[in-house]
């Protein structure tokens, strides 16, 4: 067997323990089933195996498509950093498959906290990423909190039937289109408010504060790019202006 005929074999074999479903092999394959793998294997490379939530590298994409979108929709997304609380004690105590159990029951805590259209995804270790595309300013604390409560409502069962109490320490940013910012700065916002929740006590939200919720309609056109320089309009801003709430 060549060596394409061997890569090809374990792929179709990491699709099928991975539940994606294909058409019958065929040798040589035919051309819906080498698209049928490239769309699986495309699928796991974007995918969390143990929790199935998007990974780092799939959120990474979405954020960046996000933050263009919003800024040039007028809209504030918010980033929240969810990071368990002392999960090493959970491995060290009850062991690996248990440590396991709580990061997929987390993941799903998070998924039922949050609208279908925001993404939860997991970051890397203990580490969660929830991303709101279209959030109010003053009603990003609420939904943060949401987020934090969700979790700490859900003990988790162990694979020995015990109840074990779970929490996490939240961080989070808004990216206003008024502030300019690029998806690292984001992160590393987001990053310095977790690294305050869990100085602070853990199974906490610190959010950063939004020096301007308010902008006025001059100063909204001006960011969205309807007027030039001397302040001239571009557009019609009273018809390109989006729904902003
Ligand atoms: N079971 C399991 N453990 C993991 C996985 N990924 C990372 N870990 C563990 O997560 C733990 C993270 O520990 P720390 O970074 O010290 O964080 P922590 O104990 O939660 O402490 P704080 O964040 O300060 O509250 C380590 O013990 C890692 O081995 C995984 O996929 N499964």
């Amino acid at each position: 067997m060549d060596s394409s005929a061997l890569q090809l074999d374990q792929a179709r074999s990491l699709l099928r323990q991975a539940g994606v479903a294909l058409p019958a092999a065929h040798d040589p394959p035919t051309a819906q089933e080498v698209q049928a793998i490239i769309d699986g294997l495309c699928l796991l490379s974007q995918r969390d195996a143990l929790t199935g939530l998007p990974n780092r590298r799939a959120f990474e994409a979405r954020a960046r498509q996000e933050l263009d979108r919003a800024s040039r929709a007028g809209e504030t997304p918010l980033l929240l950093l969810v990071d368990l609380d002392h999960f090493k004690m959970v491995n060290d105590r009850h062991g690996h498959a248990a440590g396991d159990a709580v990061l997929r029951t987390v993941a799903q805590a998070l998924q039922r906290s949050v609208r279908p259209m925001d993404t939860v995804a997991r970051l890397g270790g203990e580490e969660f990423a929830v991303l709101l595309p279209h959030v109010s300013p003053p009603r990003a604390a609420a939904l943060a909190e949401r987020v934090r409560a969700a979790v700490a409502a859900e003990p988790v069962t162990l694979p020995d039937g015990r109840l074990l109490p779970v929490t996490a320490s939240v961080g989070g940013a808004l990216a206003p289109p008024w502030v300019r910012t690029n998806l690292e700065h984001w992160l590393e916002r987001a990053d310095r408010q977790l690294y305050a929740a869990k100085a602070g006590g853990r199974n906490r939200v610190s959010l950063e504060g939004v020096a301007h919720t308010e902008v006025s309609a001059e100063e909204k056109n001006w960011l969205l790019g309807w007027m030039d320089g001397d302040g001239r309009m571009i557009a019609d801003a009273a018809e390109a202006e989006p729904d902003v709430t």
